[in-house]
């Protein structure tokens, strides 16, 4: 299905990360918070889940709208087993979560998540006091054991993860003492933001937070912004197909989450930031994306955190660039929902790009895109990273295994053919 220009207004859904926060927080408040903007998503539906089958009161009195009936620090109720579904999110911060709890549970996964790396959260609570079993080497299913005294640990990351430290901090609310955790690049505040917007004692700057145990979480309202990992396929594609021109309206811009604009702007992109403003706590701007011709660049290193989930639609603008793009310090792709080095170097071959992948990155040389047919290995941003490559494509791409889209954004497949994309969606039997 050939595509054309894109063009428009595109209203990205929720944040992710911070629809995850915000359920998590609200349950553990005292009074009842208000969630706008929550992300529908299959990821952030699983974490509300969750809460409810611990005790939690959640109603949804419309789309994208949540009421939590927070039960306070201490008012979970046991749940057994809790799955999790495709969320890396959902299932390590939940862990330190449940780590302060006095009843036992379970987490589990999709088989995704299921093969993800859990030792690095796990490690850190166990020095805090937790007890925590994992099978095969720090994978999912997690026990989580319930009646351990926490005590406060001073914590030097040795990836950088806001993943691990919003664990961290999430058990330090139930931990004896100061939780410090140090980053070695900063990543995403949200949970530090957040836990002070409820009114919790935290103290941090980039690369650094920390909060002592024993204070209590007041509910507020939250306003969630608009994902800029999920405006990223949009911002690529506006940039990418020629004669395009788009609006994104309301898009999140907390500094840890825009590395790629940075790198667009150095590829040659036209995006233009109007009304920067602030809502609920979080900087926002309507962003315009024209159409540019890009060139390939060497990433920074120092930008890989601040665009982590941003790789797989970054190297579709490479392949759309002229010249070679080269990525190095982003092993991290390699444990998220897929090996993500692995799967676009794959897929962008399969279409005729030319890739080099290295243990930490690889290296894109721009040029023709051609027709074929993807294995999206059930990863929500390859998939919709290779739609985006489609619109430039001289011949059919076809994605499989395109249903975890849904984890992280719901009705991505009407949205992009609304503003141009050639793309649509069909049943495995058809
Ligand atoms: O804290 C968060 O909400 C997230 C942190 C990042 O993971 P890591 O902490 O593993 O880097 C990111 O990839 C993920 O999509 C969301
Ligand atoms: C890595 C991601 O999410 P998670 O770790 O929550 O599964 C992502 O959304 O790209």
């Amino acid at each position: 299905m050939p595509g054309g220009p894109l063009q428009g207004e595109v209203r990205v859904p929720g944040d992710k990360s911070v629809s995850h926060r915000a359920v998590m927080l609200g349950a553990l408040a005292e009074g009842t918070t208000h969630i706008h903007g929550f992300l529908e998503g299959e990821d952030t539906r699983a974490t509300a889940r969750a809460f409810e089958r611990m005790g939690v009161r959640i109603e949804a009195p419309g789309d994208a709208e949540r009421v939590v009936q927070g039960v306070g620090l201490h008012g979970l109720q046991g749940a057994g087993t809790i799955d999790c579904g495709n969320a890396g999110t959902g299932m390590r911060l939940l862990a330190g979560v449940l780590a302060g709890q006095a009843f036992d549970s379970v987490l589990t996964g999709d088989t995704s998540l299921s093969a993800r790396p859990m030792a690095r959260v796990i490690e850190p609570l166990q020095r805090m006091g937790a007890r925590i079993e994992s099978s095969d080497g720090g994978r999912p299913p997690l026990h989580v054991h319930g009646g351990q005294a926490l005590r406060g640990i001073d914590y030097a990351l040795p990836v950088a993860s806001a993943q691990v430290k919003s664990a961290l901090l999430l058990a330090g609310l139930y931990a004896n003492g100061t939780t410090t955790v140090r980053e070695p690049h900063p990543t995403r505040d949200y949970s530090e933001r957040m836990l002070e917007a409820f009114g919790y004692p935290v103290r941090f700057e980039p690369g650094y937070a920390s909060l002592d145990g024993g204070h209590s979480l007041r509910a507020t309202e939250v306003y969630v912004p608009a994902d800029f990992s999920s405006a990223a396929f949009f911002i690529v594609a506006a940039t990418v197909v020629p004669g395009s021109e788009l609006r994104l309206p309301a898009v999140g811009m907390n500094p840890r989450r825009i590395g790629l604009l940075h790198v667009l702007r150095a590829m040659g992109a036209d995006i233009v930031e109007h009304d920067p403003r602030t809502s609920g706590g979080e900087p926002v701007a309507d962003l315009l994306v024209r159409y540019a011709p890009l060139r390939g660049i060497e990433v920074p290193e120092a930008w890989v955190p601040d665009m982590i989930d941003e790789f797989p639609a970054l190297f579709v603008a490479a392949a759309a660039a002229r010249g070679r793009t080269v990525v190095r310090g982003a092993s991290e792709l390699r444990v998220k929902e897929s090996d993500r080095i692995a799967a676009m170097a794959q897929g962008l071959r399969a279409l005729g790009v030319s890739v080099d992948e290295a243990p930490d990155g690889a290296a894109i040389e721009g040029g023709r895109i051609q027709g074929g047919r993807i294995d999206s290995r059930g990863d929500h941003r390859i998939a919709m990273s290779f739609a985006v490559a489609a619109q430039l494509a001289d011949g059919e791409v076809e994605i499989d295994d395109v249903v975890n889209v849904a984890t992280s954004f719901p009705g991505f497949v009407d949205l992009a053919a609304g503003a141009g994309f050639g793309l649509r969606e069909v049943s495995p039997a058809a």
